[in-house]
């Protein structure tokens, strides 16, 4: 916690506050310019993997995309005769919810319930009912307390519903054992979260990410969904200790199947580690350029890819699901006073995301940890932002993002409960309040934004020869210009610079200056 707090508000800074009547002038913020040609520029660094074309309605067609195609995904063709790969196509249809609720106070519970039916929505499923229980701590055996699971067993029998989905990781044999009481399937919220991942994974290396950590998540659970799954099937009605006959040859499967899942999870980090490769020689191409990066995130649906549409007109998808950005998207962007910047969009962040996706997605996630800014944004129509800030901030602790500057960003303000604004600003006096959707408070948050961003290192004087036309250009996109004047011999220049291009320019820096 301590980590997360020195992470805290005081360090965000630059941003001016009691600019209500500047605000007030600038609803519609035309945000950060984002010329073609540094769109062009973006699309030749190839930071997605399987570039779905750079057209301005890009997002627009993703999402058409996928609505037609929600709900039909298939398996991997290799693992298509392991059944207990079941869960991968969860055809979650009607659904009940059920959440153990050990600690804090009702709201809280009640909260953690609405997220959970939002990731089942977002999943596709359609929810019936939701249920929490206080406890102590969950049942060892069956997650709910014995009484409660055959309650949930007639519950589930009057809704006719066919997945019962729990608030939290549930070991293999809770999995077994409260299967056996309701006799429906039961998943937990990070086979849930897993799911979802798995239908809006786009680039093959979001996929690959995301069938490791399944695959990861699966293998401990093997026998236990196959010999739910296998007595379900053989309709032999529930009876404990799976069939005699069963077990010999189930077990020889299971060995099977295990050796199989152990090869392909070795496959998929060999192609990620190639990936990562790729992806290295792509950053190390923009830190050569030293453009500053500034990398956007928060919580999932908080607005991140909105905000970035709105700050540069990218046509990134946006979408009111959870995760609807799973794969980075980075795009050039200028300050006012014309600094370039990169500017991407990540993966949203979600409370006790599974270990098995920050483990996968770390590399997606570290982009946050090597950025120069962090835009941490910050749902402000929520009930309960502040848990959601504490979420996020345990992540970026996880990936080692903690002394990266950030930047509190209050979204949907056009949405959110005056009360709630007042409580963070108190708490994060250095916030900066907008909404993406009406525009209000983007110009403000330009500004900080570019205050906050690292300064450009270097001050040059030099007179660049005409034949160097390509480093004038340089000074024009990454750099700052206070004067520039043609002369007799060349261009002489006066701006501020990143160190590198500083060095480039040194030799045509006349002495004395
Ligand atoms: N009222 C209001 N709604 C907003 C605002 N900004 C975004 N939204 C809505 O919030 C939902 C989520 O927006 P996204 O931009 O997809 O959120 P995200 O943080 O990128 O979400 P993930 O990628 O799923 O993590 C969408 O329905 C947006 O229309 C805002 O300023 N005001
Ligand atoms: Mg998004």
């Amino acid at each position: 916690m301590n980590t997360a707090d020195t992470h805290g508000s005081d360090r965000a800074g630059h941003v001016a506050r009691g600019q209500d009547a500047f605000r007030e002038a600038n609803t519609v913020g035309d945000g950060v310019h984002a010329d073609d040609a540094s769109r062009e520029a973006a699309a030749t660094d190839g930071d997605r993997y399987e570039d779905p074309g750079n057209a301005p309605d890009q997002g627009e067609m993703e999402l058409a995309e996928r609505h037609a195609l929600r709900r039909v995904q298939g398996l991997s063709t290799e693992l298509t005769d392991v059944t207990e790969v079941e869960y991968r196509k969860l055809r979650l249809e009607r659904v009940v919810l059920i959440g153990v609720w050990t600690r804090g106070t009702q709201s809280e519970a009640d909260n953690s319930l609405t997220e959970l039916a939002a990731l089942a929505e977002t999943a596709g499923a359609l929810v019936l009912e939701g249920l929490t229980q206080r406890r102590a701590k969950p049942d060892p055996a069956t997650y709910v307390g014995k009484g409660k699971a055959s309650e949930l067993h007639d519950i589930v029998e009057a809704t006719g519903a066919d997945t019962v989905i729990c608030d939290g990781e549930l070991t293999p044999g809770q999995l077994r054992q409260l299967e056996d009481v309701v006799k429906v399937k039961v998943v937990d919220r990070t086979a849930l979260i897993l799911d979802i991942f798995a239908q809006h994974a786009r680039s093959s290396e979001g996929k690959a990410q995301v069938e490791l950590a399944q695959l990861n998540y699966l293998l401990p659970r093997l026998r236990g969904w196959g010999d739910s799954l296998s007595r379900q099937a053989g309709g032999s009605g529930g009876g404990s200790g799976g069939g005699v006959g069963l077990r010999g040859p189930g077990e020889t499967k299971i060995e099977t199947d295990r050796r199989r899942i152990n090869d392909k999870m070795a496959k998929l980090r060999r192609q990620l580690a190639h990936m990562r490769t790729a992806r290295e020689v792509k950053k190390d191409v923009r830190r050569t350029r030293e453009v500053p990066s500034v990398a956007i995130a928060g919580y999932t649906n908080a607005g991140k890819s909105s905000l970035l549409n709105r700050l540069t007109g990218a046509g990134v998808l946006v979408e009111n699901a959870l995760f609807a950005t799973l794969d980075p998207t980075v795009r050039q962007a200028r300050t006012p006073d014309g600094r370039g910047f990169t500017l991407s969009d990540t993966v949203g962040f979600v409370r006790h995301l599974p270990h098995q996706l920050v483990e996968a997605f770390r590399s997606t996630l570290e982009e946050v940890a090597d950025s120069d800014l962090i835009l941490h944004v910050v749902d402000g129509s929520h009930p309960d932002p502040e848990q959601q800030i504490s979420a996020v901030r345990e992540v970026f602790a996880e990936i080692e993002a903690v002394d990266v500057p950030e930047l509190v960003v209050v979204n949907k303000v056009d949405a959110a409960d005056p009360d709630t604004l007042r409580a963070l600003r108190t708490r994060y006096p250095d916030l900066v309040e907008v909404s993406a959707r009406t525009g209000q408070g983007v110009s403000e948050l330009v500004t900080a934004l570019a205050e906050a961003l690292p300064e450009l290192a270097k001050e040059v004087h030099a007179l660049v020869p005409y034949s160097r036309g390509d480093l004038v250009a340089k000074v024009h996109e990454d750099g700052r210009i206070l004067s520039e004047e043609h002369t007799g011999e060349g261009t002489a220049l006066h701006a501020f610079v990143p160190a590198l291009l500083a060095a480039k320019l040194d030799e045509y820096t006349p002495s004395g200056v």
